[in-house]
């Protein structure tokens, strides 16, 4: 699979470069001239081949929804830990509810992150505890916000699909029809302030890339979000107000034949003057649905560039994945 040279350790915030990814306006797509549209698809294609992350604006989903589910979130966090714990899922793989302070680690570390979540996906019973949801009844509000926002994300996602397969001049339903009843995750996170959760060595998010097709970023309540360019850099997301920041997954370099990478990334520890700094996020990771078959597109081989990566399912390759994170 994909591997990285070694990167330097984290820094805290402060000593962070500033990076702009490229913008793309969600709106020329959707209601642009052809032109336009042809030029969202254009730039958006080449931001995730080139860049890994893009930020996407008038994205249509509603900023009051993106409020909401950030309150009710952080009323469900705010809960003793055995309240919460009464989300945990056992057998789940951290696939669904609620996943404890330092149980996830990255590929390749020991040391787990300085984090606490809680997944929403599709109820899919086919797959047990690891398509089964866990609302907190302490919450009511809880499930019908995060839902909402779930099903905002999808929509997003299937038009910023579409628009990809269009940048491949494939049939238009090329990654759609691939998430169609998905495993998709909506993970709502809370990295404590510092203060109240360390764990020696531990960082907020290690490096790591995602395992899905896209990811989905609403911006985050604070600072700390980091791309490593291709070149080898650290560089800090600027996510304005209101965008969406998206990357691209394993899962999409292995369909894409390495053409659309995905990007490492990680959320580096607030300065210890900031320590009291809590920060929440909500990335929604596009998953495909379980069974479907994930091999390098057609369109993506050629005697130049042969498949680098062998063929498996969406469910096969995200199993594996979840044991190497210490889930499953
Ligand atoms: O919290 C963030 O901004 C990003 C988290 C992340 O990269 C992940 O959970 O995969
Ligand atoms: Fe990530």
């Amino acid at each position: 699979m994909h591997t990285q040279s070694p990167a330097p350790s984290a820094p805290s915030v402060s000593e962070r470069t500033h990076a702009s990814i490229p913008v793309v306006s969600l709106r020329d797509y959707v209601t642009g001239s052809e032109d336009t549209r042809a030029r969202f698809v254009q730039v958006f294609g080449d931001a995730l081949a080139e860049f890994g992350f893009v930020s996407v604006k008038d994205h249509g989903i509603d900023p009051a929804r993106i409020r909401d589910a950030y309150a009710q979130i952080a009323r469900f966090f705010a809960l003793p830990t055995p309240e919460k714990k009464k989300s945990f899922i056992e057998g789940s793989g951290g696939n669904r509810g609620y996943v404890a302070f330092g149980a996830e680690h990255a590929k390749n570390r020991k040391v787990g992150d300085l984090k606490e979540f809680f997944h929403v996906g599709r109820d899919l019973p086919a797959l047990g505890p690891g398509g089964a949801n866990a609302f907190p009844s302490a919450v009511p509000e809880f499930e019908p916000s995060t839902r909402t926002l779930f099903t905002d994300l999808e929509r997003t996602a299937g038009t910023l699909l579409e628009a990809l397969a269009i940048y491949f001049q494939a049939p238009t339903d090329t990654f759609t029809k691939m998430i169609a009843g998905g495993n998709s995750i909506l993970r709502l996170i809370h990295y404590p302030p510092l203060k109240d959760g360390f764990i020696p060595g531990g960082v907020r998010a290690a490096e790591h890339e995602d395992i899905n097709l896209l990811t989905l970023l609403c911006e985050s309540t604070s600072a700390g979000l980091e791309i490593l360019t291709r070149d080898g850099r650290w560089l800090a997301v600027e996510a304005p107000p209101g965008h969406i920041v998206v990357d691209s997954g394993d899962m999409m370099q292995l369909i894409t034949n390495g053409r659309l990478p995905s990007t490492t990334h990680r959320v580096v520890n607030p300065p210890s003057e900031a320590e009291d700094v809590v920060r929440y996020s909500m990335p929604f990771f596009v998953h495909p649905y379980p069974t479907c078959p994930l091999a390098p597109l057609p369109f993506c081989v050629s005697d130049e560039q042969p498949a680098k990566y062998d063929a498996t399912t969406a469910q096969g390759f995200l199993e594996k994945r979840l044991r190497e994170l210490g889930l499953l």
